[in-house]
């Protein structure tokens, strides 16, 4: 006779890496069902996006397959995404991850958009706010170029706009495009509340705010104004973006948003002709400066015409080719994004945040 305690014993050799604690303490296990030699069970994991899924779902089957007299095991892999519970929520969205940039053209906006996208590919509800006021990108980025989204001016709210999986606002889809540029400063600031505060996003495990770049004010507002679960800043290796991503760092610290790590972009020149890569730029910055603040380099994408071609045409490189080298970069992103997110819901896990001073 086989037993829950059997199975929920041999599952407890189960490490979860980030928790450092088995799956059947950490209350993962779910649904046990025993039918004569025929066990199934649910592992019920904190993201949908979590890296070690699969690892997960083979050693739960090795380990219970061991068991005397089982002859099937099934193993459903679910996930409940866990919720940031540091401050008050937009309603129905779980977690609000920025993406910041201490200077423009790092390639913050076609980050966002590849992590979002790649974040929804793994089933995950995901939402993309362009907060870019004055150079929205996202529309054109998403293939939503000339959309408008739809207003209920009775309830108040507006509807965002879908594609690749991706929920998506953007200031772009509402005025002309470079109408937005000529706004004065409360015209922005009100604008962007209005992004903020009267979406019908529904519920969104994941809801990625690609901010302004630089560390202005307006900047400072809304990581103030937006109850931001961790921000990944996004740099390039030269060291004067190193120096900015500083300052971008330091602004998040004095708004107490914790980072959640460190994207090195254009990191490596892949050649389209031999596609072989090279390191034109000093090697080794973002590690650097992960370490000095004790927070992770998250990813280095590199520096490929094709990242750039897909941005362009409105085709993200992961929905265009997700099967590319290119495209398991920001896989492996939205990855280490969703565990650094699960690790910092769990109150308990004591993580290097940013906001000790
Ligand atoms: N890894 C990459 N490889 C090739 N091209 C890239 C890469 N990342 C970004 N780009 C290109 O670099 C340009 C700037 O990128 P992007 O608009 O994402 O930057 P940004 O930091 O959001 O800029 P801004 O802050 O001005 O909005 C774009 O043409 C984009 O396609």
């Amino acid at each position: 006779m086989i037993t829950e305690a059997d199975i929920l014993k041999a599952l407890s050799v189960i490490i979860d890496p980030d928790f450092k604690k088995d799956i059947v303490s950490l209350g993962f296990v779910k649904n046990i069902a025993i039918e004569g030699k025929q066990v199934a069970f649910t592992i019920e994991l904190t993201t949908p996006a979590c890296p070690v899924k699969e690892e997960f779902r083979r050693q739960a089957d090795e380990a219970v397959s061991a068991l005397p007299g089982v002859e099937k095991v099934e193993v459903t892999m679910s996930s409940k995404t866990t919720a940031s519970t540091s401050k008050d929520h937009i309603p129905g969205v779980a977690n609000i991850v920025a993406i910041a940039s201490g200077k423009g053209g790092v390639g913050k906006s076609t980050t966002a958009v590849n992590l979002a996208v790649a974040m929804a590919q793994t089933g995950a509800r995901v939402g993309l706010l362009d907060a870019d006021i004055y150079g929205p990108s996202i529309p054109r980025m998403m293939g939503l170029a000339g959309y408008k989204p739809e207003i209920d001016h009775e309830a108040k709210t507006i509807q965002p706009l879908e594609n690749y999986g991706v929920k998506t606002i953007s200031i772009g889809y509402l005025v002309e495009e470079n109408q937005a540029m000529i706004w004065r400063g409360p015209m922005v600031a009100s604008a962007l509340n209005q992004l903020l505060t009267d979406v019908a996003w529904g519920e969104l495990d994941y809801l990625f705010v690609d901010m302004p770049p630089g560390t202005g004010d307006a900047q400072l507002t809304l990581t103030q104004k937006v109850p931001v679960t961790g921000a990944v800043l996004v740099t390039t290796p030269q060291d004067i973006a190193l120096l900015d991503c500083r300052k971008g760092i330091d602004m998040f610290r004095k708004a107490r948003v914790p980072a959640l790590g460190i994207v090195e972009n254009m990191s490596q020149f892949i050649c389209p002709h031999c596609g072989k890569s090279s390191a034109i730029f000093a090697e080794g910055g973002a590690e650097r400066l992960s370490q000095e603040y004790k927070t992770e380099v998250l990813a280095h994408i590199p520096l490929d015409i094709k990242i750039r071609e897909k941005a362009d045409e409105g085709t993200p490189i992961v929905a265009a080719f997700p099967d590319s080298e290119q495209a398991a970069h920001y896989k492996r992103l939205a990855g280490e994004v969703a565990r650094r997110v699960s690790i910092q819901n769990n109150r308990k896990i004591d993580i290097p945040v940013m906001i000790q001073e």
